[in-house]
């Protein structure tokens, strides 16, 4: 089978080990599911492209246990569903139907919204479980695995997800590799494509002497920039810019004229063993409070993903902002990043943007299918980036992750973040304040402390 052979020949270890996981979970859900009760949802886009040869390959070993196999390119007997619209590329369109014809799928054209689609189609058929090619990153992945059920509200099905994991570039390394047709508009600087109305080319692919000419998608450096050639809809991705809604913070309003509180979290054994004195906890405090902010507590914490977990669970919700600090590397005993999820309830999943970033500093010395470190936080994390910095800053939700290990390494990284939080709603909230002394003939200190509390706003005024 020329997909199989063809990976199996290459020398792209990473690329192996991703195909190797894709075309088992086709295997395991071949097992699972009769061929009537599975379908491939196959759009013509890059994505689908390969989830139709990981299919193909996945269905080739699953019968080759089975001694029953000719690896014929007509040789699929998956149903395949195309939900054609009229707001899709002719491109698109004449490619589906093109490579149809070449492996010789049995596609069903639904002409409906997807959901009556699919509630159309289940009713007419046996099918428990569709093939997609929806991969991490992707808007729609959020809280998916390899094998979610449908969504509430949808018709009852399972979804398989065999390249779930795969990375913009895992996706042009299989393309490229195998040696596959695409649709020709990849090849014009389209580089994730929705509908004519919403998808242009790429404009990080254009040719810089001209305002027409893009180079092919796969020359792409960074995935992470897939769908700067899509309309923006509300997202929490930043690409280096700061949304005004995510400043982590619920309602800026509340917080004018009164002080914002933060918490500040040291996570080592080390500090705890009193082996290694904690000069960064004092520094941010010293820093917060220089900006008008009250730091309501400053705890340490062991390398554990529960005591991380507990701690950040009830910082976040006490104050305004967390800080955390410490066990943030390669090493095992790093889990501050997992102790947040874990916090937050969700799961780590590969962050492009990150494992970009952290390509560029390990450079070839990476090895393995894997960065453990580009895990990060689904669905609530923002990577702040900042030029001064080789990697950005992470925010999930209303708690900041400062990787600094020394004074020198902290005071970078707050100057970027104190830049970068004026550059986004946070400015109204690190407006200069200013500090007010009062001299009062009142003679005992409860009338003082009654002042205090009849107008606090006297002892900390905003400048405006
Ligand atoms: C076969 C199939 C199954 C889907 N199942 C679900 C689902 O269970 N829950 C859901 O919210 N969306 C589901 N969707 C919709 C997708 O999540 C998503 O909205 C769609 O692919 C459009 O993506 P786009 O807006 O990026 O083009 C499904 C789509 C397809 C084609
Ligand atoms: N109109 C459609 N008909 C059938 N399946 C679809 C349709 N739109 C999306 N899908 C399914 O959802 C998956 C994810 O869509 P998505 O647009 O992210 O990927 P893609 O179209 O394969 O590639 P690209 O990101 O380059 O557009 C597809 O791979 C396909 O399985
Ligand atoms: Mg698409």
């Amino acid at each position: 089978m020329e997909i199989d052979k063809a990976i199996r020949e290459c020398d792209d270890r990473r690329l192996q080990t991703k195909y190797n996981n894709a075309t088992y979970v086709v295997q395991r859900a071949l097992a699972l599911y009769s061929i009537e009760e599975v379908a491939f949802s196959f759009n013509g886009g890059k994505d689908s492209t390969v989830l139709l040869h990981i299919l193909r390959a996945g269905y080739f070993l699953h019968k080759k246990g089975q001694n029953s196999v000719n690896g014929d390119l007509k040789d699929f007997p998956i149903r395949t569903i195309y939900f054609e619209s009229p707001c899709a590329f002719p491109e698109i369109n004449s490619f589906t139907y093109d490579t149809a014809a070449i492996y010789g799928l049995q596609i069903d054209t639904i002409s409906l919204d997807f959901k009556s689609g699919l509630e159309a189609l289940l009713k007419e058929k046996p099918i428990r479980a569709i093939f997609l090619g929806v991969r991490i990153g992707d808007p729609t992945a959020v809280g998916q695995e390899q094998f979610s059920p449908s969504s509430p509200g949808w018709p009852p099905f399972m979804r398989l997800n065999p390249i779930l994991d795969w990375s913009y570039r895992d996706v042009w390394a299989f393309l490229l590799t195998c040696k596959v047709n695409y649709c020709s508009l990849y090849d014009q600087g389209y580089t994730s494509i929705g509908s004519i109305y919403d998808t242009v080319p790429n404009s990080l692919l254009c040719i810089s002497n001209s305002s027409n000419k893009f180079k092919p998608a796969y020359l792409l450096a960074d995935g992470r920039l897939e769908r700067a050639g899509r309309a923006k809809r509300p997202s929490t991705s930043t690409g280096g810019q700061i949304p005004a809604e995510s400043n982590g913070l619920t309602s800026q309003d509340s917080y004018k004229n009164s002080m914002l509180t933060a918490s500040i979290i040291a996570v080592g054994d080390e500090i705890l063993f009193g082996n290694l004195e904690d000069l960064l906890g004092p520094y941010l405090c010293r820093k917060l409070h220089s900006i008008g902010w009250s730091v309501l507590q400053h705890s340490a914490v062991h390398n554990n993903i529960d005591s991380v977990a507990e701690e950040v669970e009830r910082q976040k919700s006490k104050s305004d902002m967390v800080f955390i600090y410490g066990g943030v590397g390669p090493l095992h005993s790093d889990v501050t990043i997992a102790g947040i999820a874990k916090a937050f309830g969700v799961r780590l999943a590969p962050d492009e943007e990150f494992e970009e970033y952290l390509r560029h500093i390990i450079g070839d010395q990476c090895t393995g299918d894997r960065n453990e470190m580009a895990q990060l936080p689904e669905g609530i994390t923002e990577l702040w980036h900042h030029d001064k910095l080789s990697v950005p800053l992470i925010k999930c939700e209303n708690v900041i992750i400062l990787s600094a290990t020394n004074v020198p390494e902290m005071e970078k990284q707050w100057d970027c973040w104190i830049e970068l939080a004026k550059s986004s709603d946070l400015l109204a909230l690190l407006e200069p304040y200013v500090s007010k002394h009062v001299t009062t003939s009142l003679s005992d200190a409860l009338s003082m402390v009654r002042l205090i509390f009849m107008c606090p706003s006297f002892f900390l005024i905003a400048s405006d």
